[in-house]
């Protein structure tokens, strides 16, 4: 997150970090590298208010690991075709379904949680393909490096309590709710 100067109004090659540590902004000079908790002399402190406010919008800081662990959990429920690399699952011996077919159903799985109609956790326990359907689909916690490449960035990309768009993988396609 840094805005352009004009936006930002802090003097040239200022700009605003975020400290994940301390969940507080900072201010960091990248001509000299020096960093520091309040805004620099010359600053348009008016308009750094009014981007402070806009970054600081009602979904808060900027999706990140856990501080410490950089873990993240998240729960999924996966909806596999006959192209996923494992075309089978405690639900189904022989997954036969088109990945268009996969599309229409994941998709109206989508509608209902986001309508609030039901939990992504509730729906997973019956449609989900994934061996974590017994588990509401929760995958507990996970770091980089340890999911699918789309999986991880889609689930990083979330804030806790957020839900995915549809997340294309080998195993299928997923909705992923973030919960810690
Ligand atoms: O992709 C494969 O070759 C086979 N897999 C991987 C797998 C199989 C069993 C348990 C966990 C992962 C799956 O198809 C699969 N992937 C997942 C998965 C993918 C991304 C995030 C979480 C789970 N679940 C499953 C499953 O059957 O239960």
């Amino acid at each position: 997150m840094n805005g352009t100067q004009q936006e930002t109004g802090l003097p040239p090659h200022w700009e605003v970090r975020h400290s994940n540590s301390k969940n507080l902004p900072y201010y960091f000079n990248s001509q000299d590298r020096t960093s520091r908790w309040e805004p620099p002399a010359g600053t348009d402190t008016e308009k750094l208010k009014i981007y402070m406010a806009t970054y600081h919008s009602a979904k808060g800081p900027l999706p990140t690991g856990d501080a410490q662990s950089g873990k993240i959990r998240a729960a999924h429920l996966l909806v596999k075709h006959r192209g996923s690399r494992r075309a089978s699952s405690w639900r189904e011996n022989e997954i036969t379904r088109s990945k268009e077919e996969a599309m229409e159903i994941i998709k109206a799985h989508e509608q209902k949680i986001k309508s609030g109609e039901i939990t992504l956790g509730e729906l997973a326990l019956a449609e989900s393909d994934c061996s974590s359907a017994r588990k509401r689909g929760d995958l507990g916690y996970f770091g980089r490096g340890d999911m699918q490449k789309e999986f991880e960035d889609a689930a990083f990309a979330l804030r806790t309590g957020e839900i995915s768009g549809v997340v294309d993988t080998a195993s299928g396609l997923h909705l992923i709710e973030r919960l810690e």
